[in-house]
């Protein structure tokens, strides 16, 4: 099995940048995240916050109606864009350019969701994390993954894995299927789990941040947010993956002590973001 390139201090230390001194907020990058569903609009939520918390200069979301009361009151910062329907987006249009999207969370997969996902992916040209079930829709319908832009970023779980890539009965035939679907579709894998893998190609990455206490829901959501926004401020693909998935960890590292396993939340990565980027610039 190939052996992986340890993602640690020292690797961190090469990929991150420091926000430069006269940057403003037009130049920090505009990240849209693109979710929710009746229910489940505290997924978009997690992922937009985090998004901000990561760096983003400007955040958009595009949600369905019901979540836009809930959106602007949870997180004022984050402008809003509502799909025409109720419930469910059914249809995906705007009229803003943002450098990086985030797609999935909470988004569910009701039929005209899955339409309005194969419509943008048609027409779609700006850098992609594709999360939850926009994976899932992809799963279902897996020429679909020809209009994906190359380097788009797969942020799936075990299960969301098992479902793109079909079952596997070891760990080194999981990571070579997951190369083989990494190289045919030209995409980078982030495997989510107990150590979070990424694959690029041949090349595997293994996370060495993280805990237990981040078995808790909505905290996959957080790292989408995260990745998209360090896409959105022109890190590569795999640097704004790797600096993401590190970062999230960390978070849970430096929590820990106070939160215990038990307590700790999707909320407190984002709380602990400011200090995890401080811990790595010392
Ligand atoms: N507040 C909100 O709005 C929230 C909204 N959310 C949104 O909900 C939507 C559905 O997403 P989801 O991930 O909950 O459902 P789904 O894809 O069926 O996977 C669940 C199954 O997968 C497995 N599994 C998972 N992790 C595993 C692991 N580490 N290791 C091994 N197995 C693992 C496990 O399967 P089992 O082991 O039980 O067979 C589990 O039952 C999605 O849009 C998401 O964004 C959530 O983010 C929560 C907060
Ligand atoms: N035991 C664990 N140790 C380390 N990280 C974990 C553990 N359990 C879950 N995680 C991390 O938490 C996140 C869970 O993501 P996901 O299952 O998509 O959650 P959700 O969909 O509820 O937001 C992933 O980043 C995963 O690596
Ligand atoms: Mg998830």
């Amino acid at each position: 099995m190939t052996n992986p390139i340890y993602i640690n201090q020292k690797e961190i230390q090469k990929r991150y940048k420091q926000p430069g001194k006269h940057t403003h907020k037009g130049i920090q990058g505009h990240a849209l995240i693109i979710g929710g569903s009746y229910g489940k609009i505290g997924a978009v939520s997690l992922s937009a916050k985090a998004c901000l918390k990561t760096g983003c200069g400007l955040v958009t979301v595009f949600i369905p109606k019901c979540g836009y009361t809930i959106l602007q009151t949870a997180i004022p910062e984050v402008m809003v864009l509502t799909d025409i329907q109720e419930e469910k987006i059914s249809n995906i249009t705007f009229e803003i350019a943002p450098q990086a999207i985030g797609i999935g969370p909470g988004l569910g997969q009701k039929i005209e969701t899955q339409k309005a996902l194969h419509q943008f992916l048609k027409t779609n040209k700006t850098s992609l994390v594709i999360d939850a079930d926009a994976l899932n829709i992809l799963s279902q319908n897996k020429e679909w993954l020809s209009l994906v832009p190359p380097k788009t970023i797969l942020t799936p779980h075990p299960k969301e894995l098992e479902r793109l890539i079909g079952k596997w009965y070891s760990e080194e035939e999981k990571i070579n299927n997951t190369i083989s679907f990494s190289k045919q579709h030209q995409v980078i894998i982030v495997m989510k789990g107990a150590p979070t893998q990424i694959i690029d190609g041949e090349t595997v990455y293994e996370n060495t941040t993280g805990n237990a206490a981040l078995a808790t829901a909505g905290s996959g959501d957080v790292l989408t947010g995260m990745i998209t926004s360090l896409l959105a401020q022109s890190y590569e693909p795999i640097s704004a993956a790797i600096l993401g998935v590190y970062l999230h960890g960390l978070t849970a590292d430096i929590a820990l002590p106070e939160t215990g396993y038990q307590s700790f939340i999707a909320s407190d990565v984002i709380a602990n973001i400011g200090k995890a980027f401080l811990s790595i610039t010392v």
